[in-house]
């Protein structure tokens, strides 16, 4: 299977690089970064595009892969549902092609994801806690989004109310952001990679669900998993749970 690897000079592409290269049954036929014409996807007959970029950019890369037919494997964050939804229309008009877009190809927080949407439904209160790397450019991070929809869905579903707190008076930002009615918070500090909690509370107990990505090569089998998965899974994907048997 032939990869070509967009954002390959960044902390997350160059890995991808040599995981691809380490790989025996994939060929890494193009890296390209910032500047970089994409046709040189098509050229070098890619089968799979990774993309690693930035918020800004990874839209359009999935519109130009879909263009010249070629599978996408997407970890960059940023997405919104319009921004999918447009995907997915696209993907209507490009027969056979599959799109993953995944906040997180670590295995180990694509299950702390899973085991906060069981457990959200036995739980009164729930907040969710990413720390990372003062690198990162969007916050909170994809994964913490995508933790707390599947939190909030799994609320709705066993008809829970919204989480209680009693803050009438607050400095701006003081209880974080709420995606979907969940708060998530997130932390900048030097030395940390990736990282999330999740806090469940009840009347006199609390369940704290975490995930420590130490490295960067924990994200990748999650990648190679996708990558060798993705032909087979036209349209569009959201979340590697779907591709673990998870979602
Ligand atoms: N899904 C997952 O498991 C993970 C997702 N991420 C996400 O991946 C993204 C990248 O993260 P990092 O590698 O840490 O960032 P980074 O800043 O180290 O790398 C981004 C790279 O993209 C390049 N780039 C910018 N515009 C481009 C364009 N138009 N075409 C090609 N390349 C372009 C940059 O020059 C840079 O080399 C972020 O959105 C981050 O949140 C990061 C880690 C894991
Ligand atoms: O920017 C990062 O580093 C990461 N980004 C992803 C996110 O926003 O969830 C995945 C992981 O947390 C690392």
């Amino acid at each position: 299977m032939r990869v070509a690897v967009l954002g390959a000079a960044g902390r997350m592409g160059s890995t991808v690089c040599q995981a691809v290269d380490a790989a025996a049954d994939l060929e890494l036929v193009a890296r390209v970064d910032v500047g970089d014409d994409l046709a040189v996807v098509g050229e070098a007959g890619a089968d799979v595009a990774v993309d690693f970029t930035v918020p800004s950019v990874t839209e359009a890369n999935v519109h130009t892969l879909l263009d010249l037919g070629v599978h996408a494997v997407v970890g960059t964050t940023g997405w919104d549902d319009e921004a999918l939804l447009r995907v997915r229309r696209h993907l209507d008009r490009a027969d056979g092609i599959g799109v993953l877009v995944a906040p997180n190809f670590a295995l180990g927080a694509v299950l702390a994801m899973a085991f906060a949407a069981r457990a959200a439904r036995w739980f009164e209160s729930v907040e969710v806690v990413e720390l990372h790397h003062p690198d990162k450019v969007d916050a909170p991070s994809g994964t913490a989004r995508h933790t707390a929809e599947g939190i909030a869905r799994a609320r709705r579903a066993a008809g829970l109310g919204p989480v209680p707190d009693a803050t009438t008076q607050q400095l701006d930002g003081a209880r974080g952001a709420v995606v979907d009615g969940i708060h998530v918070h997130a932390v900048r500090l030097r030395g940390l990679v990736a990282h999330e909690a999740i806090l469940l509370g009840n009347p006199g107990e609390q369940l704290t669900i975490r995930h420590d990505s130490f490295d960067r090569t924990s994200f990748m089998p999650g990648v190679l998993h996708a990558v060798r998965s993705i032909g087979a899974r036209p349209g569009l994907t959201v979340g590697l749970e779907h591709l673990l048997d998870l979602g």
